[in-house]
């Protein structure tokens, strides 16, 4: 009996079967194929360029619906076992947690500061726990908030203990109805919530006080190092602002400010960069096992999530070939309907489940649980044995207690708890965080995350799974992270060109899934699942390609769609697509807004943010310009951007992003506006049968219905308007195309 409690694992993984769904999934693939066929047989009497061209897009979506298929059909769940972990894990491991901000402006302080606090009141022994904050900023700003912050979480963290709190982001919990305090609560309970309450009020007036005036910043003591001191040139500085020096379970986790040493002609690597300092630094002054990461806005939702995740870490099985543990990505100020297709509910249920079902969901970037040891470069297999002497210090760097703290991780003694006190680490921290540490050494390229793209996280993660590693997703209720959705068009754009532009650059890069594949333990359907993700610029060019063909067609009177019955199988495939969708967002409890609106930014965002992103990858690979990472706006929390009604309404400004789907609506309008008027030329008596169609008609309306809040921005003024400048720089290139065609 004894012995078959032994195998009881820690955690499951449930199928989540949806027959249904494989239905009318396979019937939509037999219709592509269908189509595919037509053309085939088709294409000897009809063969057009815009024809060949319609083909090949085709093909694309034929393979991109084959990639959903294969992720689609494995989507699974996890199941935790909370109870099992504490009677079989009595010690549990350390855990390092790790925030990355970067501007004081786009990242207000107070969000950070809140992220810090649900996370320094997990719940798990705090003496197991150390939160390190890396500012790419270096802003005086967020190190007081941090220091303000640290002295309201000695009463906070006890607080949110004693009486259980879900929340323990304050600006979370103070503004939930539900927890305000009611005739039915103890007098003690009333009295700590109104002293509570009023002490966030005041961390928070301080903190909005110094952002309006940083004048009123301290100098002097702790803040002297601040002085001469530029974002983009400076000397590391790193301050322990929190030690839990008894190591006492119920205390409050240290908690430590970390600003990267940064040089004008260094490359700083963005968040990657960030990241390897915090995994060295981490290293040297806690040394914890596992290490979660999170960005600035993503608040703890659920304060058991550490306990969940080492349920699947430290399942004595299947645990052990787990590298990373990804909580999805939620969000709590998310806009009804979801009008800019930025909270990828309906993706997550479908396709990162489905990854999840394979060999594990890709890296997201934030809310994941790390192995350092996988991070390490140390193959699964590595982790029980044949570990001695496997790493080299001219893989790790020229530091001898750093490079000692890794043998230690890897040869598996960072398990043991012992007494630290990271202070005593700060001068050699300090050396280890300066931008030549990594010259000559394996971070970034084996070690860590790596550098190279500006979606450094699918890159990473794949560059662990390469080694045969599982990835698993972690799911229970409540949710266990929320944070900021961008607010609007404009930073949504500049978040989706970015994703689509270090996602080309993956996708030609020797960590592509391919080569992952190819050259390592990547499985087969893993990495075709991993190509939904990698090829979201390159999807870009053939829905561009198949947003022009009708207009190029209804301009010279050809076609590029079949005609008469032939149009049918089109129309059906579109129609049964649409109704699959919409099934889909339904059952998952979502409204046919949020669809539509899902539907319609799919086509605009293609089109516009993940087109140009494409297109800054291609400089990038030929090496005729670099990326920058941009970093997305968050909004305060004070700021009730939800409550507003134009909270879902466009807004536009100069971006290119903004060029090409005005440039894209407009040459609908024009085909449009030829068609009606009558203005087609007579069709070319050749073998492309008789001039435009109703199919062209079709797809061209269907587009500005796609666009139609634009059409509503030409019309506008002011941020809701679409620029005169954008306007007149895509009608120029209507002009030109027009001019093109003609000739
Ligand atoms: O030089 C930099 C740039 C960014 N960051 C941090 O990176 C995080 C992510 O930046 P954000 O602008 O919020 O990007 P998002 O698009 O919202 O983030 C998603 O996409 C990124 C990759 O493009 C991932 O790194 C993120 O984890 C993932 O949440 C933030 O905490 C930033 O502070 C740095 O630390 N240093
Ligand atoms: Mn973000």
């Amino acid at each position: 009996m004894a012995k078959k409690e032994e195998y009881l694992p820690l955690y499951e993984k449930v199928c989540l079967k949806r027959t249904y769904n494989r239905v009318l999934d396979s019937f939509i693939l037999l219709l592509l194929f269908l189509l595919l066929c037509y053309r085939l047989i088709s294409i000897k009497n009809t063969f057009t360029i815009p024809y060949f061209l319609a083909f090949l897009s085709e093909s694309w979506f034929t393979f991109t619906w084959i990639v959903i298929l294969n992720t689609k059909w494995n989507a699974s769940a996890t199941k935790t076992h909370l109870q099992l972990l504490l009677q079989r894990v009595p010690d549990l491991p350390a855990v390092d947690l790790f925030v990355t901000t970067a501007d004081p402006i786009l990242e207000p302080p107070i969000i950070t500061v809140n992220t810090v606090l649900s996370l320094l009141a997990l719940d798990y022994p705090a003496n197991k726990l150390a939160c390190y904050v890396s500012d790419d900023g270096c802003s005086p700003l967020n190190f007081y908030a941090l220091f303000e912050a640290s002295k309201f979480a000695m009463l906070w963290v006890p607080f949110c203990k004693k009486y259980n709190v879900q929340l323990r982001a304050p600006f979370r919990y103070f503004s939930e109805p539900a927890n305000t305090i009611s005739e039915g609560d103890s007098l003690q309970f009333k009295q700590q919530w109104l002293q509570m309450k009023d002490l966030y009020d005041n961390l928070s007036r301080k903190i909005e006080d110094v952002t309006r005036e940083p004048i009123l910043l301290p100098h002097d003591g702790e803040f002297t190092v601040f002085s001469n001191t530029h974002p983009r040139n400076h000397p590391s500085i790193i301050k322990v602002i929190l030690e839990n020096k008894e190591s006492v379970c119920d205390e409050v986790p240290h908690l430590i400010y970390i600003s990267r040493e940064k040089r004008p002609n260094h490359p700083h690597q963005y968040k990657a960069g960030a990241m390897n300092v915090l995994t060295r630094v981490s290293g040297l002054m806690s040394n914890a096992p596992f290490m979660l990461n999170v960005d600035c806005d993503m608040i703890v939702n659920n304060p058991k999530i550490v306990q969940h995740a080492m349920c699947i870490l430290m399942d004595p099985k299947k645990g052990k070939e787990v590298a990373f543990v990804q909580c999805f990505q939620q969000f709590f100020d998310g806009i009804k309907d979801d009008p800019f297709g930025n909270q990828w509910v309906s993706a997550f249920e479908y396709i990162i489940r489905g990854m999840a079902g394979l060999q594990g969901p890709f890296y997201a970037g934030t809310n994941t649980f790390h192995r350092r040891n996988a991070l390490y470069g140390l193959y699964p297999d590595e982790l029980e044995n044949e570990r001695k002497g496997k790493i080299s210090m001219q893989q790790f760097g020229s530091s001898e207690e750093f490079f000692k703290s890794a043998s230690d991780a890897v040869e598996g003694d960072a398990y043991c708890s012992k007494q630290i006190s990271p202070s005593n680490f700060t001068e050699e921290a300090i050396q280890i965080a300066d931008c030549a540490y990594e010259n000559g050494t394996s971070w970034g390229k084996q070690l860590g995350w790596i550098y190279g793209s500006i979606s450094e996280d699918v890159p990473s993660g794949l560059n662990m799974q390469r080694k045969g590693w599982r990835s698993e997703g972690c799911t229970p209720d409540p949710v266990p992270f929320t944070g900021c959705a961008p607010g609007g068009l404009i930073s949504t754009m500049v978040q989706q060109k970015r994703w689509a532009s270090g996602l080309t650059v993956v996708f030609f890069s020797k960590h592509s899934p391919v080569m992952c594949s190819l050259f390592g333990k990547v499985q087969f359907r893993s990495a075709l699942s991993y190509c939904w993700l990698t090829n979201w610029g390159l999807r870009s060019v053939f829905e561009v390609l198949y947003a022009v063909l009708p207009v190029y067609c209804i301009i010279t009177n050809t076609n590029f769609l079949p005609q008469g019955l032939g149009l049918w199988i089109h129309v059906s495939l579109a129609l049964i697509y649409y109704i699959h969708t919409l099934v889909e967002y339904l059952a998952i409890g979502l409204s046919i807004q949020h669809w539509w609106n899902n539907q319609r930014m799919s086509i605009i965002r293609t089109g516009t943010a993940s087109f140009i992103g494409f297109l800054s990858a291609m400089l990038k690979l030929s090496g005729l310009s670099d990326t920058v990472f941009e970093i997305t706006q968050k909004e305060e929390p004070t700021s009730s951007s939800n409550d507003e009604v134009d909270a879902g309404r466009f807004t536009f400004d100069k971006s290119p992003v903004f060029v090409v789907g005005t440039t894209i609506l407009m040459l609908q309008l024009t085909a449009l506006f030829i068609k009606f008027m009558g203005l087609q030329p007579p069709p070319r008596s050749s073998n492309s049968g008789n001039g435009s169609g109703l199919g062209e008609l079709i797809c061209s309306t269907y587009l500005v219905l796609c666009y139609w809040p634009y059409l509503k921005g030409l019309f506008a003024r002011g941020k809701y308007g679409i620029p005169l400048s954008t306007i007149f720089m895509s009608a120029g290139i209507v002009y030109f195309f027009l001019v093109c065609v003609n000739i």
